[in-house]
C-alpha cells in the first residue's frame, strides 16, 4: 500500500510567500497578544535534514474535510467552524506555502437514536454520530486514496473516530497524538455528559462498554493503547483516569508535566514512543481546548491553565519534522460561543495552527 506522508519541502517563491504571509501576520496574528517572533524571524529557510528530504514526496495536495457537526455534544455552533476557519485568506496562505488544496465537505447526518432505558448508560445521538463519523471517514479514506493529506476541521471531537479510522485502515500502525484538555476516552457508563465527543478514544479502541452505545457493535480498525499519546489533559474524569491506568496508556502528559519538561521533551519522549524509527506514521488530533482559554475562548469545553499558542506551535513544528503525520484534525472550534472577539482569536489560532503544519515556519525547531 503506498504511503503518503505530509509533504515537508516548500519549494517556493520566497517574495510571495513573504508576501502572503506577512500580509496574513499583520492583519491577523498581530492583533494577538502571544509570544511569537518579530517579523524577520519569522520566515525561516526550508530545513534540509536527511529525515525530513528522506520522507519528503512530490509537493503535495491537501484537502480540507469539513466535519460539520455538533452532535457529538449539545452545543449549537461546531458545525459552522470549518468554513469559517477555511477562509479564503486562509486558503490563498496555504496555496503560497506551494499546496495543491481541495475541500471535502462532510455534512452532519441526522438520525434518530432509539431512547436508551438501561440503568447508567449514558449516551447522547449514538446514530447521527455514528452516520457522521462514517461520512468523515469516507471523505478521509477518499483524500488518502487520491495520494493527498487529509486534514479533518471540525466541528466537534468525535469525528476524530472517522478519520482516525479511515488512517488505520491504511496505516495499522498508526500511532495517535491526542492534544486535548480531556482523555476523550468515556463509554457511556463512564461519562458524565453522554456527549460522544468525549468517547472517540473508548471507540477506537473498541473498548467493551463502547458497545452501550447503539450503533458502536465493533465497526473500526482497532487503535491499540501503546499507539497513543496524550498532550495537555487537565480535565480527566474519574472513569477515565481508570480506564487510563487499566489500558496503560502510559505516554499521558499533563499540563504539570509541560511546566516541568517543556515542550521539546515531551514530544520526543511522544515521538519515542510512537516514532521509535522515524518511520511510523502519525495522526495528530488537534482539539483547540487542549490550548489555554485565552488562546481559544470560542470551544465547548474550555478548560483553564492550558497550552500557550507558542507551545502548540512548537509541538506542531517538532512533529512536522519528523516528516510521518500522515492525517490530522483541528477540531471544536465553535464561533457562537462568547463574543465576535472570542470567535476571530479561536478560528486565527486554529488556522495558525493549520499553516504551521502545512510548512509555514515561525521558529527553528530542532529536536
Ligand atoms: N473533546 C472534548 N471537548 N471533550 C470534552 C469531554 C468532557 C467530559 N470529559 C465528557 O466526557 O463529557
Amino acid at each position: 500500500m503506498q504511503v503518503v506522508f505530509l509533504n515537508q519541502c516548500c519549494i517556493l517563491g520566497y517574495d510571495r510567500l513573504f508576501f502572503s504571509l506577512s500580509l496574513f501576520i499583520s492583519i491577523k496574528f498581530l492583533q494577538m497578544n502571544t509570544e511569537v517572533a518579530p517579523l524577520s524571524e519569522r520566515i525561516t529557510p526550508k530545513e534540509h535534514s536527511p529525515l525530513v528530504l528522506k520522507m519528503t514526496r512530490q509537493k503535495g495536495q491537501v484537502v480540507f474535510i469539513w466535519g460539520e457537526s455538533c452532535c457529538g455534544q449539545k452545543k449549537d455552533g461546531p458545525q459552522t467552524a470549518p468554513q469559517r476557519v477555511c477562509s479564503e485568506e486562509f486558503l490563498a496562505v496555504v496555496r503560497s506555502l506551494g499546496w495543491k488544496l481541495s475541500i471535502a465537505r462532510a455534512p452532519q447526518v441526522f438520525k434518530p437514536s432509539p431512547k436508551i432505558v438501561e440503568k447508567g448508560v449514558n449516551c447522547y445521538e449514538p446514530f447521527s454520530v455514528f452516520a457522521t463519523c462514517e461520512n468523515v471517514r469516507q471523505k478521509v479514506a477518499a483524500a488518502h486514496d487520491a495520494g493527498a493529506f487529509p486534514m479533518l476541521v471540525g466541528g466537534d471531537h468525535c469525528l476524530a473516530m472517522g478519520s482516525i479510522a479511515a488512517s488505520l485502515e491504511r496505516q495499522p500502525n498508526l500511532g495517535v497524538i491526542w492534544f486535548d484538555a480531556h482523555a476523550d476516552i468515556n463509554t457511556p457508563l463512564t461519562s458524565p455528559s453522554g456527549n460522544m465527543h468525549g468517547m472517540p478514544l473508548a471507540a477506537l479502541m473498541n473498548l467493551r462498554d463502547i458497545q452501550k452505545a447503539p450503533g458502536f457493535e465493533h465497526r473500526y480498525p482497532i487503535l491499540k493503547p501503546e499507539r497513543v499519546a496524550y498532550i495537555g489533559l487537565r480535565d480527566v474524569d474519574d472513569g477515565e483516569k481508570r480506564l487510563i491506568n487499566e489500558m496503560g496508556l502510559s505516554c499521558a502528559f499533563n499540563m504539570d508535566d509541560l511546566k516541568r519538561y517543556g515542550m521539546k521533551e515531551l514530544v520526543k519522549q511522544v515521538l519515542k514512543k510512537l516514532c521509535p524509527t522515524g518511520t511510523e506514521p502519525i495522526h495528530l488530533s488537534f482539539d483547540v481546548d487542549g490550548m489555554d482559554p485565552a488562546e481559544a475562548p470560542s470551544t465547548g469545553t474550555p478548560v483553564a491553565d492550558g497550552v500557550r499558542l507558542h507551545e502548540a506551535l512548537e509541538m506542531i513544528q517538532y512533529i512536522r519534522a519528523t516528516g510521518c503525520l500522515y492525517s490530522m484534525d483541528v477540531v471544536e472550534v465553535n464561533p457562537s460561543l462568547g463574543t465576535e472577539e472570542d470567535a476571530e482569536v479561536t478560528i486565527t489560532n486554529a488556522q495558525l495552527v493549520m499553516a504551521h503544519t502545512l510548512g509555514y515556519t515561525t521558529t527553528k525547531a530542532k529536536l
